[in-house]
């Protein structure tokens, strides 16, 4: 018998696409309480009692995670967890009391885990909802490292103005340096506001040295969760914690003798800061659940757009770290700040767009130069990217004028106060207002107001976050 039973969703686990589990169990009473909790948490759940309903029900609901007993009334579970790694489906078994080999077998095979009856709901959940997240990591993670292996050759960092120009004669020094010497690279800590092009320069310092050829890996500190950055980052052994299946190198050993680059390092949590440190002082790494260390021969970058100076005074960073990370330091000037480079960006990403929509050839009117030229742009270079991407895709003459541009007004009260140098009105209030002001013309619509300020969706909510605006 297959039974559908209909969704509802629990506010506690909102998530953005239901995920699909398909529950295989003949035991009726157990398999009802199993889809209730996990319908209530939000997942879209369906129930086939026996293996050859699972194989019709795999086919019409396309499930993302099954949970699988191994005694079914017509054959072995097992028989079906290939058919499950086949496609992808990420697979829990359940076994009797004691049944020892029936677990060990499969995870052989590449079930995720196994839990043995009875089963505690609560528990189960927990394994589900740490699995969603581990793969959702993971798909994420390894998206990143093939894109990192191959997104420096392409790097370009434009601008001549003076400020620019200072931070292509650190760029220039640092590689020099790094040809000099096969003694460990000194740290590199880039600072400056939100999209001012801290991870181009990253990508360029590495493109300049020796060692451009070896890996570059990016690690984004504020969007790793807490309980994963430290497997993530340090790696682990077999068995280290319950999802650990195999042994894996961490981000820091993943960068070989090339760059390690931790951007947004100011959302480290603070104990993780401490092994950090450690790592840093030591040039060693310890996969956890090992006793091994192995050395770290990469080059560290890092990144933040909050000044670590004061949160270590605060309390919120390690003194410690700082100073360590803090030995040469590149600030990246906002865009306002760099005159005339904010035409030559124009120009580069116009040309940009044109190429990959196979568009014709655009102008931009002098007015749109001019409103290029005064406007604040607190979104700094990758504001811009976007306004021209958009406003290129967008207009259907050859010249894009100061209209098609649709440069906010938003918030241009608070920050034309700022330039003004009007002290009531921070940079802080500014950014604030444009984000609540997004927010506005997109009806709370997150993804839309991230777009329209020309920043990704996380970069939203994290901004959200540090200023206290929930929707
Ligand atoms: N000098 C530059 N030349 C060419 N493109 C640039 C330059 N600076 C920034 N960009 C582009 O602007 C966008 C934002 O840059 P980037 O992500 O490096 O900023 P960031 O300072 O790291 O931002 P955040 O603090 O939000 O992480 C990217 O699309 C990048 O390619």
């Amino acid at each position: 018998m297959l039974s559908q039973l209909s969704s509802s969703v629990d506010k506690s686990s909102l998530m953005p696409l239901k995920k699909k589990i398909l529950l295989v169990e003949d035991e009726a009473l157990f398999a009802r309480a199993v889809v209730k909790r996990l319908q209530k948490a939000g997942f879209e759940c369906e129930h086939a009692e026996s293996l050859s309903d699972a194989r019709l029900l795999i086919k019409q609901f396309e499930p993302d995670m099954a949970l699988l007993d191994m005694r079914l009334p017509d054959g072995n579970g097992l028989d079906l967890l290939s058919e499950f790694i086949a496609r992808n489906i990420n697979t829990i078994v359940m076994t009797a009391f004691g049944d020892v080999s029936d677990a060990v077998n499969a995870i052989k095979l590449g079930a995720i885990d196994y839990l043995k009856k009875p089963i505690d709901l609560e528990e189960l959940l927990l394994i589900i909802q740490k699995n969603e997240k581990t793969t959702e990591l993971q798909t994420s993670l390894d998206y990143s490292r093939q894109r990192n292996a191959v997104a420096n050759d392409s790097v370009q960092l434009i601008g001549e103005s003076t400020p620019m120009q200072s931070v292509r004669q650190q760029i220039t020094r640092i590689a020099q340096l790094s040809a000099l010497s096969d003694a460990v690279q000194p740290t590199v800590l880039i600072t400056g506001e939100t999209g001012t092009g801290k991870d181009v320069v990253a990508r360029f310092l590495h493109g300049s040295c020796a060692n451009h050829d070896k890996p570059f890996v990016h690690v984004d500190c504020a969007s790793l969760p807490a309980e994963l950055i430290e497997s993530e980052l340090f790696g682990h052994e077999k068995g280290a914690f319950t999802n650990a299946v195999s042994s894996r190198p961490g981000l820091i050993e993943s960068a070989e003798d090339g760059t390690l680059f931790l951007d947004e390092i100011g959302e480290l949590p603070l104990g993780l800061q401490a092994k950090l440190l450690n790592v840093l002082e030591r040039r060693m790494v310890r996969r956890l659940g090992s006793t091994k260390e192995r050395p770290v021969n990469a080059r560290i970058i890092a990144a933040t757009n909050r000044d670590l100076y004061q949160m270590s005074n605060e309390g919120r960073f390690r003194s410690d770290l700082y100073y360590r990370l803090n030995v040469i330091t590149m600030k990246m000037p906002p865009l306002r700040d760099r005159g005339s480079d904010v035409l030559l960006l124009a120009n580069y990403f116009r040309q940009l767009t044109e190429k990959r929509y196979a568009l014709p050839h655009h102008e931009f009117s002098a007015a749109a130069l001019m409103a290029m030229q005064t406007y604040h742009w607190p979104g700094n270079v990758r504001e811009l990217r976007h306004q021209i991407s958009r406003a290129v895709l967008m207009c259907t003459q050859s010249m894009i004028s100061e209209l098609d541009l649709g440069l906010p007004q938003v918030g241009m009260n608070q920050v034309a106060s700022v330039l003004q140098g009007d002290s009531q009105v921070t940079l802080d209030d500014a950014e604030k207002a444009m984000l609540l002001n997004a927010l506005e013309q997109s009806r709370n619509n997150v993804s839309k107001a991230a777009r329209l300020l020309g920043i990704t969706r996380m970069t939203m909510r994290y901004r959200m976050d540090k200023h206290g605006i929930s929707v």
